[in-house]
């Protein structure tokens, strides 16, 4: 009998990637649960930023904690916007992204996710990060995540927002991030702790 780990997040299609890939592969032995907690917008260095959001989101959830954070970086930018993509996205939608790039001959770009889990509030938060390498290109398919029309990733025809959920899910970037977590769960040696504070908390991964 293991424990839980509370996934904090105010986006819900990121927690319905994360639920729909964790369904789709090995379970875990432990329950996700989605903890509603107040998480800044960090800045600076992507490892940085997810690894501070999981302290605070640790703090504030008790237990153990996993949180993501997400970037989309231009390689013509030398990785900008990357985590702060969100602002862009909000200022000038996906449409406006691809056109960051028209003066580019370079529109390659990588989505990355990063992990940060820790198994208490007091442990420094361990990092997985997953890249998924492509295109930025002039939108296609329909908006319901982010940024997703315009990143065709290497070796597809179609954006992220024209795929089947089920192939997104087994070649993105949260995908590639999340599945190294899996595989650290699985393998590696982590406590089974209690939980103060499930009021916030709602079962999405049972295991
Ligand atoms: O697979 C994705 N496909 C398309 N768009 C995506 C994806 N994953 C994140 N996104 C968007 C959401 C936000 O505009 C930005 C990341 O910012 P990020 O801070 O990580 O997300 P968030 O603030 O929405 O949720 P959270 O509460 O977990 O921080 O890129
Ligand atoms: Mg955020």
């Amino acid at each position: 009998m293991k424990g839980d780990i509370h996934f904090a997040t105010g986006n819900q299609n990121k927690l319905n990637e994360v639920v729909a890939i964790l369904e789709a592969g090995q379970p875990l032995p432990w329950t996700i649960k989605s903890a509603d907690v107040d998480l800044p917008e960090l800045q600076g260095e992507p490892e940085d930023i997810a690894k501070e959001k999981c302290r605070l989101a640790a703090q504030q959830a008790g237990g153990a904690v996993m949180v993501e954070d997400t970037s989309l970086c231009f390689n013509a930018y030398k990785g900008l916007p990357g985590p702060y993509v969100k602002w862009f996205l909000q200022k000038v939608g996906p449409e406006g992204l691809y056109r960051m790039l028209e003066g580019f001959a370079d529109k390659s770009a990588y989505a990355q996710c990063i992990f940060a889990y820790t198994p208490d509030p007091k442990t420094e938060p361990l990092l997985f990060i997953g890249r998924t390498h492509g295109l930025v290109v002039p939108p296609r398919g329909v908006t319901k995540f982010g940024w997703d029309p315009v990143f065709q990733p290497e070796g597809f025809d179609r954006t992220y927002a024209e795929m089947e959920k089920s192939v997104k899910n087994t070649i993105s970037h949260r995908y590639r991030a999340l599945d190294q977590l899996r595989q650290y769960l699985l393998k590696g040696d982590v406590q089974q702790i209690d939980h103060p504070d499930v009021s916030k908390t709602q079962e999405v991964v049972g295991p």
